[in-house]
């Protein structure tokens, strides 16, 4: 995959913007080039079993289709097997998140290309955030590092390893298991030098889909720390929180103080 991507961002800039599109469902190309930002993308659905969009695809560079729809199918198995080990990890039965969140979950595949840029420290590739959905696989380009995460209020340098993936707990995994898995705070820097490339497969859920912790982990001692909400309510808090996604999921919760102290480590960065 990350060779047809390589070629996809190598292809003529008139080449590449054929794939502009106001319509976030369908595949589309969007150039972040303002506000310290620096970064291209290419974004298109990446769900074998609910989608058909593989007619949708890049037509250039011309595997893009037959690659693009083989690394979809491998990365939601991958998905799929890694909900079987969180659920264990939960003490749940081990079909349980596939069973509840299969038929609610959409994968979509975003693709980053980052430029170089002389100066990277006045510059960013993609600013702080958590990814909104569940679990997200992440590859990077080998050689080039740019992906940092917080860990003890310090950022912290995730290197690319040779055939590995990143697997970032998102939003909802956070609600869901009650705040036993945390959503990762993360970010990307451009390199000086070399462009750096990143594929991420999200999987976000229907609009409708009712969010809330698991009842089986909620008891005496560890009280639901979130109310129950519909996906729909949390997108529609991005507008409003636009930066600050990782303080979207505080509008659902029910005693906001007892995270206060995650909020004072927070505001170090
Ligand atoms: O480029 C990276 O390594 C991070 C990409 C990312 O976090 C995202 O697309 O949400
Ligand atoms: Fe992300």
């Amino acid at each position: 995959m990350m060779d047809v991507a390589t070629d996809f961002f190598e292809l003529p800039y008139e080449e590449r913007t054929k794939l502009y599109s106001y319509n976030p469902y369908s595949p589309h190309l969007t150039l972040q080039y303002q506000n310290r930002t620096l970064r291209e993308r290419l974004t298109h659905p990446a769900d074998p079993i609910h989608d058909d969009y593989i007619h949708l695809l890049p037509e250039n560079p011309p595997r893009y289709r037959e690659v693009a729809a083989a690394y979809a199918k491998e990365i939601t198995d991958l998905v799929c097997r890694l909900w079987g080990l969180i659920s264990e990890g939960l003490g749940l039965e081990t079909d349980y998140l596939q069973t509840r969140l299969r038929d609610m979950t959409k994968f979509h595949q975003t693709t980053n290309f980052y430029p170089p840029c002389l100066q990277p420290e006045l510059s960013i590739g993609l600013p702080v955030h958590t990814d909104i959905g569940l679990i997200t696989v992440l590859q990077q380009v080998q050689g080039v590092s740019g992906l940092q995460v917080i860990k003890d209020g310090k950022w912290l340098t995730v290197d690319p390893l040779p055939d590995a993936f990143i697997v970032n707990v998102a939003e909802q995994l956070e609600v869901m298991s009650n705040g036993r898995y945390k959503s990762v705070q993360h970010r990307a820097v451009t390199n000086q030098v070399l462009p750096r490339i990143s594929i991420a497969i999200f999987s976000r859920l229907s609009e409708d889909a009712i969010i809330g912790p698991i009842d089986d982990l909620i008891n005496e001692k560890q009280p639901s720390i979130y109310r129950n909400y519909r996906f729909e309510e949390f997108l529609k808090e991005i507008p409003k929180q636009m930066q600050t996604s990782w303080k979207i999921k505080q509008v659902f919760q029910l005693h906001p103080a007892s995270s206060q102290h995650l909020e004072e480590e927070r505001m170090l960065l």
